[in-house]
């Protein structure tokens, strides 16, 4: 039996008219949601990925502008526009997109959006919120992780589920959230030893490396869920993951496809969260 594809692209779509619809009725009251995106420089990946982030908004009744700024900006002029954006009462969501350039701090740029405006979830305080169980907005990929698995029903509450990756934006806090719905998590990075050993043992594998063809069947055991986060370009200049999907698929239980997987979940979260916000904000006002 050959492994029941999870898609993204599908959930997403249903997933963004439940988000639609929250941001019809904000609008009803009076507020549209807005989201300001950051872009600094000309990467070909993040200009594609921030106009992908500019449709959906636009396909959600959310209000989004983006600034595109030259990669020579100080620190300084950076941070002045972020201030300026925590001010602006129309606007919920700041994003900057990452990476940025070598000579821009990103833990300061992140420190200084307003924690209430961080729908990338991306902020200290809203990870240390995550971390003891408090609201918070969850950063977006793994929040997209946790409901294409509930989607499908995937019994997350006792099940081991081992991440390959720890960065702060996706290994990292996948793990945290996955810890919150009662799994027993573990992490492999690029020290672990043996690190097979670890990966059969798992229930649910979430691989975010960054390495196409990373992940093969002989890493996991029968019947395991397997979520591809990984995004690269192979040398005919497609999109793959992580994952050899055509191999793993003979073998696990769940698989998430690349494209059509785990990012257009990233994007939906966006959208929830700063419909989110803009609600936050509103009752904030009125009570
Ligand atoms: N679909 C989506 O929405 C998104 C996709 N992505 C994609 O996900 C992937 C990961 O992104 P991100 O977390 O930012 O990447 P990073 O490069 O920040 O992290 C990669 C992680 O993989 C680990 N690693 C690298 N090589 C190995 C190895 N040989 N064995 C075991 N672990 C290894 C690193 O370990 P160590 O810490 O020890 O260096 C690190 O923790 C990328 O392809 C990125 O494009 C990212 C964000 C959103
Ligand atoms: N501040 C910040 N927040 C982010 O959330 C953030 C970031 N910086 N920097 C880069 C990563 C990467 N990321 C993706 C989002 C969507 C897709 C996505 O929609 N991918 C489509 C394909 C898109 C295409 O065809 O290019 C898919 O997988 O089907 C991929 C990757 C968000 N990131
Ligand atoms: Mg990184």
């Amino acid at each position: 039996m050959s492994a029941e594809i999870i898609s993204g692209k599908e959930l997403a779509a249903q997933t963004r008219l439940e988000v639609k619809e929250a941001a019809e009725k904000l609008a009803a009251r009076g507020v549209i949601p807005g989201l300001a995106v950051i872009l600094v420089g000309e990467d070909p990946a993040s200009s594609s990925y921030v106009r992908g982030k500019e449709k959906a908004c636009r396909e959600a009744g959310i209000h989004s502008e983006v600034d595109r700024v030259s990669v020579q900006i100080t620190e300084q002029e950076l941070l002045k526009k972020i201030d300026k954006l925590n001010k602006n009462e129309n606007i919920h969501g700041i994003l900057v997109q990452l990476p940025l350039p070598e000579h821009i701090s990103e833990d300061k740029i992140i420190e200084t959006i307003s924690p209430d405006k961080d729908v990338d979830g991306f902020h200290p305080i809203n990870i240390g919120r995550m971390m003891i169980g408090k609201e918070s907005f969850l950063p977006c990929t793994p929040f997209g992780i946790v409901h294409m698995l509930k989607s499908k029903n995937i019994k997350l509450e006792g099940s081991h589920a081992v991440i390959i990756g720890r960065s702060n934006i996706v290994g990292k806090p996948v793990g945290q959230l996955l810890l919150n719905e009662n799994a027993t998590v573990t992490y492999c990075h690029s020290r672990t030893r043996n690190m097979k050993e670890i990966t059969r043992q798992a229930d649910i594998l979430i691989v975010a490396v960054g390495i196409e063809n990373f992940l093969d069947s002989t890493f996991i055991k029968k019947d395991a869920v397997v979520i591809d986060v990984g995004i690269n370009r192979n040398t005919e200049g497609k999109l793959v993951g992580d994952v050899n999907f055509t191999d793993v698929k003979e073998k696990a239980s769940f698989l998430t496809p690349v494209p059509g997987g785990v990012g257009p979940m990233t994007i939906t979260m966006l959208l929830y969260n700063t419909v989110n916000s803009a609600e936050k904000s509103l009752n904030r006002k009125q009570g």
